[in-house]
């Protein structure tokens, strides 16, 4: 039996979690969960990178008093985001920039002057988001050149695994998301970085997923009271260790929606696919395990829910939860307000029911005048962009979908599921719910040798782990096809 820790860093929350693979079979044990989240300050929103090393810490510690002996430990986290470090002292420079932060909403002058969003796409086949790493470290270079100065950024996951062991190199998946990278070469993409003015020194090396990353530190072996447990490079980027862990079919094309605070929808593809189709549609090439790519495009998942959530919970008398809201929506007419979910009014924290109220004032849909129906367009809106994008994936990639595959946290809300499948008129497979964990303890078990390649690693998942299958509802998809067309203007 091989025993392997896993820490998966989200948006909303992290968790640490232990994983036993005996037998080709894989048990979870959740030892540590925490939240995680923006914090404010001076006008500019941050991660708390230090209380995120301390988190990490506090887990190690709890999981070696369950499992003395473990083979490895392993870091996903989200994406794009970046840690700036002094290359002398090793310190940190500056607290981590969140990516909703608003530094980024000068693309014209810090970027497209000099590199087009169309050569940015044809390069690197990243869809465009403002988000994304390299409108990020361009308006970082603006605003504070002296970062960038006897320096080195590590990538989010393995700013953590820096704590941890002191490596200082950053892991492929998680470094294609910074839009900055030749995805045929997978390699960071020099010529782009240059005629951005950025240094080539602050860059870190790319290593492989599934490799050896050096060990614990010595200090933390001697406060922990452990050896040195070996850390591994994973699939960092935490929806590359969810599209690993989707128990998809062995044969057939299927698609997958990793649904978490965004859902990403998308198919796991040989190599790069960029097209002006591709572009226009936003589906970006972001790098798998086993050297695949992640054809998929951002959309914005549970983070409606959980801002229109943290809203109410600061403005209502009574605290409101996910499944009080999922029963407002069952109790709300259909489709009577619906939203464009990746609508630009959304994307950063704030006041998200009064956006989502006046999203539908200004498209003509009249005034909304309760939370159920606040919620009721999220639900039936999520579920109609999901039917509207893989229809666009599967014309763009030649191919038809009589599946659909969703893994993460998304998956625990019952009625998304239910109103997924009635879309799209054909099964949801929702599960497992930590698939991301999941994924990446078990590419630590690849890097280990005891399991031997991505096939495998997804027997593993389907011999181990529950999915739900929802089937569609005739009637409810019958009255879905008669608002698609309203739908997708208002998407547009
Ligand atoms: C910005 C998002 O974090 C990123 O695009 C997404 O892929 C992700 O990391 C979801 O956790």
């Amino acid at each position: 039996m091989s025993s392997f820790l896993a820490f998966d860093l989200g948006a909303s929350s992290g968790r640490a979690m232990i994983g036993r693979l005996e037998n080709g079979r894989l048990s979870l044990t959740e030892v540590h969960r925490f939240a995680n989240g923006p914090t404010e300050k001076d006008g500019a929103i941050y991660w708390d990178y230090p209380q995120l090393c301390l988190e990490l810490k506090n887990g190690l510690r709890k999981a070696l008093a369950v499992e003395p002996e473990l083979d490895g430990i392993g870091i996903d986290t989200w994406g794009v985001d970046y840690v700036f470090f002094d290359k002398a002292t090793g310190k940190m420079r500056r607290w981590p920039y969140h990516y909703r932060d608003v530094r980024t909403d000068s693309p014209e002058t810090d970027v497209w002057n000099k590199i087009s969003k169309q050569e940015l796409y044809e390069r690197t086949g990243i869809q465009c988001m403002l988000l994304n790493t390299v409108y990020q470290l361009a308006a970082h270079h603006r605003m504070h050149p002296e970062d960038f100065k006897d320096s080195f950024f590590l990538t989010m996951p393995d700013a953590l695994a820096y704590y941890l062991g002191g490596e200082r190199t950053s892991e492929y998946t998680e470094c294609s998301t910074t839009n900055l990278l030749d995805p045929v070469g997978k390699e960071w993409d020099w010529e782009i970085i240059d005629r951005l003015g950025l240094p080539r020194d602050v860059f870190p090396e790319i290593v492989k997923p599934c490799t050896f990353s050096g060990t614990l530190s010595e200090e933390l072996q001697k406060e922990l009271g452990c050896g040195p447990v070996p850390i591994i490079k994973v699939g960092s980027h935490d929806t590359a260790s969810a599209v690993a862990a989707v128990p998809a079919p062995e044969s057939g094309s299927w698609a997958y929606i990793s649904a978490g605070t965004w859902a990403l929808l998308g198919a796991e593809i040989e190599k790069p696919f960029r097209n002006a189709d591709s572009e226009k549609n936003s589906f970006t090439n972001e790098g798998g395990l086993d050297g695949k790519i992640r054809f998929l495009s951002n959309i914005m998942g549970s983070w409606l829910f959980q801002e229109t959530r943290r809203v109410w919970n600061e403005t209502k008398p009574t605290p409101v939860s996910f499944a009080e809201m999922e029963q407002m929506a069952l109790s709300s007419e259909p489709c009577r307000f619906l939203i464009n979910p990746n609508d630009a009014s959304f994307v950063t924290p704030g006041d998200m029911p009064q956006r989502i109220i006046d999203f539908c004032e200004r498209t003509g849909q009249g005034k909304i005048t309760n939370d159920g129906e606040v919620v009721r367009a999220i639900y039936d809106s999520l579920a109609l962009y999901f039917r509207t994008k893989l229809n666009v994936l599967a014309q763009l990639l030649g191919t038809r979908y009589q599946c659909l595959n969703v893994v993460g946290g998304g998956t625990k809300d019952g009625l998304l599921m239910q109103l997924t499948a009635d879309a799209l008129n054909f099964p949801v497979v929702a599960g497992p719910v930590e698939a991301t964990a999941i994924g990446n303890l078990l590419a630590q078990a690849m890097a280990a040798g005891k399991v031997g390649s991505l096939a495998e690693a997804r027997r593993v998942v389907n011999s181990s782990f529950e999915v739900k299958t929802y089937v569609p509802d005739a009637a409810r998809h019958a009255f879905y096809n008669s608002q698609i067309e309203r739908f997708e203007k208002l998407a547009k």
